[in-house]
C-alpha cells in the first residue's frame, strides 16, 4: 500500500495554501522572535559564560539571521554542519533528494512537511555550533511563560482530577466511559495551545478547561471516542492486565498538563498499567516538549502551593522511579520523515512501537507526518492515509492547524466550510481519530 502514490504533498509552491503563509510570514516572525529572546538574555548569559557566552550569543543570532535570509529569498536547502548524531541522517536524505529531483529542496517549491523541520533542525544548529550554549532552549522563555499564564487552568483541572480519583476511591460508582471522554478531550483541546501557530503569541489557557468542553464538542469532526475505549478495555480483557500504552507528546505548557492528566487519570482508573511518553530530542517547532521541559514541568507542579496540584505531581515523581511511567527520546521524532517510513529509516522505535498496545499521538505536526502531509481528497479513510504505519492501534489527537485531513464524510467539508473558512487552520476544529491494526 505504501507503493501508491495517493496524493500531492503540501507545499508553498501553491500560494493559497497555509504553507505558502507559513514560509512566507509565519517561519520568519519565528526566527526574528528568536533574535529579540537572544538579545534580552544577554546580560544573563554573559554573567554565566563570560565572554564565551557573548560570542556564542553573537553567533546564534548571526547563523538565525542568515537563515531567516534563505528562507526568505528562497535559498537551496544546505546540509547540516554541527556534530549532533543525526547530522549523517539529515545530510544522506539530502543526497537522496537531489539524486531523484536533480536539485536541492528550496522553501517556496519543496515539500512543506521537509522544508519547515529543516528549519528547526538549523535553528538547533546555530546552538550546537556553539561552545557555551549547546543546551540553550531559544524557546523556553515562551515555553515556561504559557505555563505560568495558564496556572489557573491547570489548577482547575488538577483538583478536578484529584476529586474523581478521590472518589472513585470512595468506591462510589463512576462512569468510567463518560469520565475517559472528558479527559481525552481536554487533552485534546490542550493541542489548541501551542506556540508555533500564533508565532509566539500569548496561547496560555485561561479559562476553566472543564467549562469549555460543551462549547467545543460541536466542533469535533471526527470523533472515534467510543473505539478508543473499547479497545484499551479489551485489551485488558485479552491481555489479563491493563494496556501499555505510549503518548507521542507534542506541546509543553498546559498541553502537556492535559497530557499528563489524561495518563494519570488512565492509570488510576486501570485502563493502563504503564505509560510512556516520547519527547523531542532538541527544541522543536517552538513549543514542543523536550526533557528538560518535562522534568520542568513536573517540578513546578510539585512545588506549586496547591495541595491538588503537589499531590498529584509527587506522584507522578513516583510512576517515574518506579517505571509505571516513563519518558523515551528518539532522534527520529526531529527528522522529517513522515510516519510510513519510520519502518525502514528507524526500525528501532518502530519495533519499540510495535510492542506498545496503544499509541495516543498528540498534535498537528503529529499528524501531518501520520498522513504523510499529503493533499489528500478528505473523505479517504484515516487508515488508507496512513500509508501502512500501524505499529499498533492508534488514536491523532489533533486540533487542526495545517490544511491536510482525513476521515471527513461526504459533504462535511463544505458544511464546516461555510461556517468557518480557517477551519482547517484556525485550530478551533478537531480530530479523535482512531485505527487498529490493518488487516
Ligand atoms: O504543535 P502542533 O499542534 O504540532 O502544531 C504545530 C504547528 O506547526 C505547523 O504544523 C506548521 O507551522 C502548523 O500546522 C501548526 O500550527
Ligand atoms: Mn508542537
Amino acid at each position: 500500500m505504501s507503493g501508491t502514490v495517493e496524493a500531492p504533498p503540501l507545499s508553498a509552491k501553491d500560494k493559497n495554501s497555509f504553507a505558502y503563509l507559513t514560509i512566507k510570514d509565519r517561519l520568519p516572525v519565528i526566527l526574528s522572535k528568536i533574535a529579540d529572546s537572544v538579545y534580552r538574555l544577554k546580560g544573563k548569559i554573559k554573567e554565566t559564560y563570560g565572554e564565551e557566552g557573548t560570542e556564542d550569543l553573537k553567533s546564534v543570532a548571526g547563523c538565525i539571521s542568515k537563515l531567516r535570509n534563505e528562507v526568505q529569498t528562497n535559498k537551496p536547502v544546505v546540509p547540516i554542519q554541527d556534530g549532533r548524531s543525526d547530522v549523517p541522517v539529515w545530510n544522506d536524505h539530502l543526497k537522496e533528494i537531489i539524486t531523484t529531483t536533480g536539485s536541492p529542496p528550496k522553501w517556496f517549491e519543496s515539500p512543506w512537511l521537509y522544508v519547515e523541520c529543516y528549519m528547526y533542525r538549523r535553528v538547533q544548529e546555530a546552538a550546537e555550533l556553539c561552545k557555551t550554549l549547546k543546551d540553550f532552549d531559544v524557546f523556553r522563555e515562551q515555553k515556561e511563560k504559557s505555563f505560568f499564564d495558564s496556572q489557573q487552568a491547570i489548577l482547575v483541572l488538577m483538583e478536578h482530577l484529584h476529586n474523581v480519583e478521590t472518589e472513585g476511591e470512595s468506591g462510589k460508582q463512576v462512569d468510567l466511559k463518560s469520565l475517559f471522554e472528558k479527559f481525552l478531550r481536554v487533552s485534546l483541546w490542550g493541542n489548541k495551545c501551542d506556540l508555533s501557530i500564533s508565532g509566539g503569541q500569548d496561547v496560555a489557557q485561561r479559562s476553566s478547561p472543564l467549562d469549555q468542553l460543551h462549547q467545543f464538542e460541536p466542533k469535533i469532526l471526527i470523533d472515534n471516542t467510543k473505539d478508543v475505549f473499547k479497545c484499551l478495555q479489551g485489551i485488558k480483557v485479552t491481555k489479563g492486565h491493563p494496556a501499555c500504552v505510549d503518548i507521542i507528546l507534542d506541546n509543553a505548557g498546559f498541553e502537556l498538563v492535559t497530557d499528563l492528566c489524561f495518563a494519570e487519570f488512565l492509570i488510576s482508573f486501570g485502563l493502563a498499567s504503564k505509560v510512556c511518553f516520547h519527547e523531542k530530542a532538541f527544541p522543536w517547532f517552538v513549543s514542543d516538549v523536550t526533557p528538560y521541559d518535562f522534568d520542568w514541568t513536573i517540578n513546578q507542579l510539585c512545588a506549586s502551593n496547591s495541595i491538588y496540584m503537589s499531590k498529584l505531581a509527587c506522584k507522578w515523581k513516583q510512576y517515574l522511579e518506579d517505571k509505571t511511567w516513563q519518558v523515551a527520546v528518539d532522534d527520529f521524532w526531529t527528522l522529517s520523515f513522515p510516519f510510513n517510513e519510520m519502518e525502514s529509516r528507524c526500525p528501532d522505535l518502530y519495533a519499540r512501537l510495535a510492542k506498545s498496545d496503544f499509541i495516543f499521538l498528540k498534535g498537528d505536526l503529529n499528524y501531518r507526518k501520520l498522513v504523510g502531509d499529503l493533499a489528500w481528497p478528505f473523505t479517504t479513510q484515516f487508515t488508507t492515509s496512513l500509508r501502512g504505519f500501524q505499529p499498533a492501534p492508534l488514536c491523532a489527537l489533533r486540533a487542526c492547524k495545517s490544511d491536510t485531513v482525513t476521515g471527513l464524510r461526504g459533504g462535511q467539508a463544505d458544511e464546516v466550510k461555510a461556517k468557518d473558512d480557517k477551519w482547517m487552520i484556525n485550530g478551533n476544529w478537531a480530530v479523535i481519530s482512531f485505527s487498529d491494526k490493518l488487516t
